[in-house]
């Protein structure tokens, strides 16, 4: 079953045209790496997938719904997103504060404690607690970030740029974690070893155009085609 069906989908900045006329399908529980040069329209791919922008023409549907303004609530109760810049996501007085947010008003209060602190065991920072955000490292941060995400059980993770800032132990247990996590991910990455140890299949953008879908197995084999398009 497709959980994300972009059908054309094409969209300016202004006048600065970003994406123009991709299509894809995701399958449900599917890991989707998306790769590119700077500038060539991921992180733009992921913010419209979650709707924080409007396409200009084509259309995104994501679990079924149009990604539209009516459904929006609805959306980002089932789809999480980590932002690329984690200080965007983190801005509660403490670790506990920013991982209880989203939970307030949804569960009971023995219940939100309940789920923080599983999360905490879960990603390995319960020491973080109650540290406040500004006072953590980047991949402490990143960390906090994802749990964020996590704790709300989102059906589909989009993730922008997951492994920076992060050091090898870090890195190793991102990994892990995505491999072993049943949801559906879709990971804009210029880290092709990540994208190649946990995805299924790879989106390549190249100046707004979906150039390739492929196996990371076959793309990052066939050098070829990655030297010609300058990813590596
Ligand atoms: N808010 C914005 N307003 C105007 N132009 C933007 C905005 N955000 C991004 N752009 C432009 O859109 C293009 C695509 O940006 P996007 O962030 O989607 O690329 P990316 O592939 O994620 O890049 P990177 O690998 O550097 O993170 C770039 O040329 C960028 O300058």
């Amino acid at each position: 079953m497709s959980v994300i069906k972009c059908e054309d989908l094409s969209f300016a900045y202004g006048t600065q045209r970003v994406l123009e006329g991709v299509s894809f399908h995701i399958e449900k529980g599917e890991k989707i790496g998306i790769i590119g040069l700077n500038g060539s329209g991921k992180s733009t791919l992921l913010r419209l997938m979650i709707g924080l922008l409007k396409a200009e023409s084509g259309t995104m549907h994501v679990l079924g719904m149009p990604v539209q303004r009516k459904n929006l609530k609805a959306l980002h109760r089932r789809v999480g997103y980590v932002f690329q810049n984690v200080d965007e996501q983190l801005f509660m007085p403490t670790v506990y504060d920013d991982i209880a947010f989203g939970l307030k008003g949804i569960l009971p209060v023995d219940k939100v404690s309940e789920s923080v602190e599983a999360i905490l065991k879960r990603f390995h920072i319960m020491h973080l607690r109650d540290k406040a955000p500004f006072q953590l490292s980047g991949g402490e941060k990143r960390a906090v970030a994802i749990a964020t995400v996590m704790v709300m059980a989102p059906e589909i993770v989009l993730m922008d740029e997951p492994t920076e800032g992060l050091d090898a132990r870090m890195r190793r247990k991102m990994t892990a974690f995505v491999k072993a996590s049943p949801e559906t991910f879709v990971i804009s990455s210029h880290d092709s070893t990540f994208i190649r140890d946990i995805c299924d299949r790879v989106i390549v953008l190249k100046a707004g155009h979906l150039i390739r879908i492929d196996t990371p197995e076959v793309l990052f084999d066939d050098f070829d085609f990655l030297e010609a398009n300058e990813l590596i």
